[in-house]
């Protein structure tokens, strides 16, 4: 089946693409809000977007953005409100950054804090640590700075990204880090645009030097993808995922994993990826500290295990588009399951869940993850089915599809 392109990996070619020199095309790019509002934002900024529909084209300007001043507006997309205030950052201008109210809630801090300590001149306008925020931006000469990324990883590959375009290059000393496979898809990707990042003990150094436009094709969306894994595993049906093998740049592909260790027969080939369900679905203890976007995905189908499944090292799950760990035991508990949650694990215990209407917070991952498990429980309603747009807004479809084909 095919699934949309990588949200991640679209996020970054964006970017690279808007800092390189010459024009870059992004070969099947996942159309959806969060990337939509992505290529919007830059648009905004001043740099060149074309869009087709299996094709984008961006025109970049290592100089930085060719407006000299930009209201920016972030939707819902933590990339893009992580990834462009170190963009603008890196340019000459005053730019404002704001963006939806579920946004707004979420952590900028320490990304801000390390713009701040490179120099730049960066402001908030209501709560410290959270947009709306406008960066003043005079170029950045860069230099060394600390890190914590124990909250998002995004911090940090907003600055590994920046690193080429500041005129001294950068060096990051990290001192806490969630969500590492992230870290690895950007380094993949900025050595793809001809930038080298030297690993160090502690950190990172990126060398000044700037980005080379290139031609680059979007790999499909291993979350997305984690979604159609489970529902095979729940149904002992057969899902195979093109495009999505072993040289996959995304982490979370490591998924299948999770549901090899349950029961599912999983094969990862060269170029697609594969998971059968057997009829079997065990309990299990995981840490998914380095996937946790797919925690939901396992919460909201564990009840059909034969044992507790528990989920741990999954803290930030608190601070995406909701309360992800709260959203799942909520509605879980909603279903008549037994759960228990602590800072960041969660207990899901067996039992045959009640249909319920799904509590979604206007989370994606919380929508689709429940419309899995509600191939097992007939009657599940979704209190608002249209979330599913910031990654995949004809998931509702292409489920139904699938179902039909897989006659469940
Ligand atoms: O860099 C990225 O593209 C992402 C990093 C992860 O976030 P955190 O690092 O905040 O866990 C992930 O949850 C998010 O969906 C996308
Ligand atoms: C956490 C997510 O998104 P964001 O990029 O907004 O952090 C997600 O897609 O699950």
């Amino acid at each position: 089946m095919a699934v949309p392109g990588s949200k991640s990996v679209t996020a970054r070619a964006l970017f690279l693409a808007a800092a390189a020199d010459g024009a870059t095309v992004l070969r099947r790019p996942l159309v959806s809000d969060d990337t939509e509002g992505f290529a919007e934002a830059l648009t905004a900024l001043g740099y060149g977007v074309e869009r087709e529909p299996e094709a984008w084209t961006v025109h970049g300007r290592p100089q930085g953005p060719a407006h000299p001043q930009a209201d920016v507006y972030c939707r819902d997309a933590a990339t893009t409100a992580r990834f462009l205030p170190a963009l603008a950052a890196a340019g000459t201008g005053t730019y404002r950054f704001d963006a939806s109210a579920q946004m707004r809630r979420r952590p900028v801090g320490p990304l801000g804090d390390a713009l701040r300590a490179l120099g730049v001149d960066l402001t908030y306008e209501d709560a410290d640590g959270h947009l709306p925020l406008t960066v003043r931006a005079g170029g950045i000469k860069g230099g060394t700075v600390d890190l914590d990324a124990s909250l998002s990883s995004q911090f940090l590959t907003a600055l590994l990204l920046a690193g080429p375009l500041m005129a001294e290059g950068l060096r990051i000393r990290v001192t806490g880090i969630v969500s590492v496979p992230y870290v690895e898809i950007t380094l993949a990707m900025m050595r793809r645009f001809g930038v080298e990042v030297i690993r160090e003990a502690d950190g990172f150094t990126v060398p000044p030097g700037g980005y080379t436009a290139t031609d680059y094709p979007i790999e499909p969306d291993a979350s997305t993808a984690s979604y159609f894994f489970a529902a095979a595993a729940l149904t002992g049906r057969t899902a195979t995922v093109p495009g999505l093998g072993a040289d996959a740049l995304q982490g979370d592909l490591a998924f299948v994993d999770v549901l090899r260790r349950m029961g599912a027969e999983v094969q990862v080939g060269a170029d697609a990826t594969t998971v059968t369900g057997t009829g079997r679905l065990s309990g299990l203890t995981v840490n998914m500290r380095d996937i946790s976007d797919t925690m939901p995905t396992l919460a909201a189908i564990a009840p059909f295990a034969d044992g507790p499944v528990r989920i741990e090292d999954v803290y930030n799950t608190r601070v995406k588009e909701c309360d992800r760990l709260e959203a799942c035991a909520q509605n879980l508990r909603r279903q008549g399951i037994d759960v228990a949650t602590g800072r960041d694990w969660i207990e899901i215990r067996p039992g045959t869940p009640v249909p319920a209407e799904i509590a979604c917070h206007g989370d994606h991952r919380i929508a689709m993850s429940f419309s899995v498990a509600a191939l097992r429980t007939p009657g599940t309603t979704l209190d608002d089915p249209g979330c599913v747009k910031k990654t995949f807004p004809g998931f509702h479809g292409f489920f139904a599809s699938v179902r039909e084909q897989w006659g469940v």
